[in-house]
């Protein structure tokens, strides 16, 4: 046998009722054997509730008394409620004349919603021939005299409910009312709010139920609200022990209440939708399903209290003080965090009972007020608690680690010792973040992280395209949902909340806005973003400067740009101060060798305490291919210029490489990494621009580039036989001293050289170091074009999202 309930939701319409039925109706026909509960219709017992009210003010509440026959009349013909209307019509008038009403009279008004559901729903069941038998529970289930809140007296209900089920058993559907019962002198009697739970609870106990079947409007028990949680996914299997911890549940279908009894007998129950037959629902069981964390929940209706005093160290009661102040007055209290210097206790109540909370502790601790032994009794009321059910202490720094780089603060945390609960307070206006941000952090389902990309052209457009096109693996492999929220170029700019799709390029043209950046930052805050991470693919200068905004915002920076890390050394140091105090990350593996993996090694070499004493090389991918090519082609200089330019391995302006200051840039940065402090005017730089070509527009200069041809074919003829010419860089000097030499300079080399072999594009450094000697680390491969260094921006993105720096 199974114990089907409908919760209220599901009896709530004419469709719903009629679900109801039909579910029924199946599994009878599969030859299931089945009994129902019900609860009341929608909003019935709340209804009541008003109307009573008002009866006992003695305000008008017949219209709505009319309403609320009229809904229960609805949607069905030939059904008739007039035992119950007239009882109904008798208890207000009673009550009206009195102008007050017992708890005993309260429940005999509401007992009328229960049971006019269950003889509706027997009656359509009949009306389908399947012999459906109204069971009114009050006839069975016995209880104490408590009204309101009746305990069932075990021994005679369960006597009650087995001669009962004797009598109507075979193919007989008993529907069953849920919440109402009575006492022995057979006055009606409640069994508390959510009571039709606890009604099919017991049934499924006496009657050693197969399954407990709880239909609600949900698809099940889920790893967060869907609602705030887009990737929030349901829970196929749960322990009563862990369901037990869920609080937004817990106040009815998991209420201890209702799980002792099935606990009991070892029944499981499975939380199913009215509403979506195919589901399975959530299974919740008496074995300990695999370990690990379940679920997130909120209680976001709250405010913090938070009592301090210099003066309470050590004294003995404060605590007890506070919570009987508090108990006389009905105040729950949910959470509470005291440190050990006893300065101060932190604790959650309702929010609505704040104030008085507050009102009555100051009254208690006014003496204490007097002395300074106490300071303050402060409320913070726009707060939420986030409940992270199955989280130990062992790896909460995860989750932990997450919300502070996101800038979520908490509030206040506590654990339970046993329960595998770590609870959270937060700031309501960044409850949506955090649980995101938890969310994705704990589950294994997927992270998302959150990009705005600034720049696409060459390399910025190649990287959307190479994000757009591995997302979804990248999200089955590694999960880590890669969500780009925003695409600008210099004049406007492309927001859209749940990420942009292959139409980027056209919806910017079509589309994009003018902006700012407090722009981006404002959207990514209204729209709860976490995981920010802001790409510059730009060459611009100016852009550098939103980057302290960026970061102070919440953003990690990723960067092709080389501009940030060449400006004078007091912003270098500046800026990573700042990604310190916001433990906010900033890479930038393609500044120097687009996409090969130069700086990493730099930094780790360095960081293991390795003495580097040079670094040299072809730093230039573009000029690399320039003079490889013109030092074995017979073709003028400019042709292969114009290859190079229009193979995107220059910079936006060519002249930036052709000058030297690429290169020099390049140089600079990793001498900076080695700790040196240089400046970029201390880059000695061969330029290679004639000086009556290096003013005006770039578009003038490439119409004159021809020009450059007769000089270089000068330089080529002048070497030895067997070079070639290279463009390179060098880092040299004392390099444990505060700054190392660097130059840029056009050499040539045998061609039978290390650097004389370099091929096509490619770049190759030369690392030299005291443990290796006069035998470099050779690190060597394509320096430039906008497939490698899209990759290499990809590869510190994905860094970045999976390290954990998220
Ligand atoms: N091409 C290569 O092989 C490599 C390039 N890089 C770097 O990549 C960066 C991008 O280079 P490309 O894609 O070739 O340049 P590009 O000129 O094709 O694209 C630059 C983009 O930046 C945008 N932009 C300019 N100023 C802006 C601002 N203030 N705000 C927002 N957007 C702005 C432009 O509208 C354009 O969309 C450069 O800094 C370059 O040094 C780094 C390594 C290798
Ligand atoms: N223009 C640069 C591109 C990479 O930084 C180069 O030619 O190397």
């Amino acid at each position: 046998m199974k114990v089907l309930k409908f919760g209220g939701k599901s009896l709530a319409n004419g469709k719903g009722i009629k679900t109801v039925v039909t579910i029924i109706e199946d599994k009878v026909k599969q030859g299931e054997k089945i009994t129902v509960v019900l609860s009341a219709r929608g909003n019935t017992t709340n209804e009541l509730e008003k109307i009573l009210e008002k009866a006992r003010k003695n305000e008008s509440y017949k219209a709505q008394l009319e309403a609320f026959k009229k809904y229960q009349l609805a949607d069905f013909e030939n059904v008739q409620f007039e035992n119950e209307f007239n009882t109904l019509d008798k208890l207000f008038e009673g009550v009206s004349l009195l102008g007050d009403y017992s708890k005993r009279i309260k429940d005999q008004v509401l007992s009328q919603g229960e049971v006019i559901s269950a003889k509706l729903v027997t009656q359509l069941l009949k009306a389908k021939n399947i012999n459906a038998n109204f069971t009114d529970s009050r006839e069975l289930i016995v209880t104490d005299e408590q009204f309101g809140d009746a305990q069932p007296l075990d021994r005679l209900s369960k006597e009650n409910i087995l001669a009962h089920f004797e009598k109507h058993n075979g193919n007989t559907v008993n529907v069953v009312t849920g919440f109402i019962a009575s006492n022995a002198k057979k006055e009606t009697t409640t069994l508390g709010r959510n009571g039709s739970n606890y009604t099919a609870s017991l049934l499924a106990n006496y009657l050693e139920a197969e399954e407990l079947q709880n239909f609600t409007h949900v698809n099940g028990i889920y790893t967060a609200n869907p609602d705030l949680v887009p990737e929030a996914q349901k829970i196929e299997k749960l322990s009563f022990a862990q369901a037990n911890e869920l609080a937004n549940f817990g106040a009815n279908i998991l209420h201890a209440k209702t799980i002792i009894p099935l606990l009991e007998k070892n029944i499981p129950l499975r939380i199913l939708n009215t509403f979506d037959h195919g589901n399975k629902g959530t299974l919740i069981t008496s074995e300990e399903s695999e370990k690990g964390i379940k679920s997130l929940s909120v209680l976001d209706n709250v405010a913090l209290i938070h009592l301090e005093g210099r003066g309470l160290l050590g004294k003995v009661g404060i605590d007890a003080r506070i919570f009987r102040t508090l108990a006389q007055r009905n105040i729950s209290v949910s959470i509470i965090s005291q440190g050990s210097s006893e300065r101060g206790i932190g604790f959650v109540v309702q929010a609505d009972q704040a104030n008085e909370a507050k009102f009555i502790l100051e009254e208690e601790f006014e003496a204490d007020f007097y002395k300074r032994d106490v300071s303050a009794i402060t409320i913070e009321d726009q707060v939420a608690v986030i409940s992270i059910i199955g989280q130990d202490l062992s790896t909460f720094h995860k989750p932990y680690n997450a919300l502070i780089k996101n800038q979520v603060i908490p509030l206040l945390f506590n654990n339970t010792v046993s329960g595998k609960n770590v609870s959270l307070v937060v700031k309501k206006e960044q409850l949506h973040k955090a649980l995101n941000v938890i969310h994705g952090e704990i589950f294994e389902i997927s992270k998302k992280i959150n990009i705005a990309i600034f720049g696409h052209g060459l390399v910025g457009g190649t990287l959307i395209d190479q994000i757009l096109q591995s997302a979804k693996q990248i999200e089955s492999r590694k999960h880590i949902k890669l969500n780009v929220f925003a695409v600008a170029n210099s004049k406007k700019i492309l927001l859209k909340r749940n990420g942009i799709d292959a139409g980027w390029k056209q919806e910017i043209k079509d589309s994009g806005e003018p902006y700012a950046i407090q722009d981006v930052i404002a959207f990514a805050k209204q729209h709860h973003l976490e995981n920010l991470i802001a790409i510059d693919n730009t060459a611009s200068q100016s852009f550098v400067s939103n980057y302290i905004e960026l970061i102070d915002h919440g953003f990690d920076l990723v960067s092709s740009n080389k501009v940030a890390n060449t400006l004078e050394f007091d912003f270098y140091k500046d800026l990573r101060t700042k990604l310190k105090e916001n433990q906010k990350q900033y890479l930038y593996e393609t500044n120097v060798g687009a996409g090969l993996p130069l700086i990493d090694t730099i930094k780790l070499l360095h960081l293991s305490g390795e003495n580097i004493t040079r670094i040299k090389g072809v730093f230039s991918g573009s000029l690399s291919y320039l003079f490889n090519t013109f030092s074995v082609e017979d073709r003028p200089f400019s042709e292969v210029l114009q290859e190079a330019i229009d193979s995107g391995y220059t910079e936006p302006d060519p002249r930036e490489d052709l000058c030297g200051n690429d290169v020099g840039r390049k140089l600079l940065i990793l001498a900076r990494e080695l700790d040196l402090s240089n400046e970029f005017d201390d880059v000695q730089i061969h330029n290679l621009i004639p000086e009556n070509l290096r003013e005006g527009e770039a578009s003038d200069f490439l119409n004159r580039i021809a020009e450059l041809d007769e000089e270089y074919q000068k330089v080529k003829e002048a070497q030895k036989p067997g070079c070639v010419l290279r463009y390179i860089g060098d880092l040299w000097g004392d390099l444990s001293q505060e700054k190392g030499n660097l130059d840029v300079k056009l050499v040539s080399v045998p061609a039978t050289s290390a650097l004389g072999q370099v091929k096509g594009s490619d770049s190759i450094f030369e690392i030299y170091t005291e443990s290796y000697g006069d035998q470099p680390i050779v690190i060597q491969g394509a320096g430039a074009g906008a497939a490698v260094t899209a990759r290499g921006v990809f590869g510190d993105i994905l860094r970045l999202a999976e390290k954990g720096n998220h």
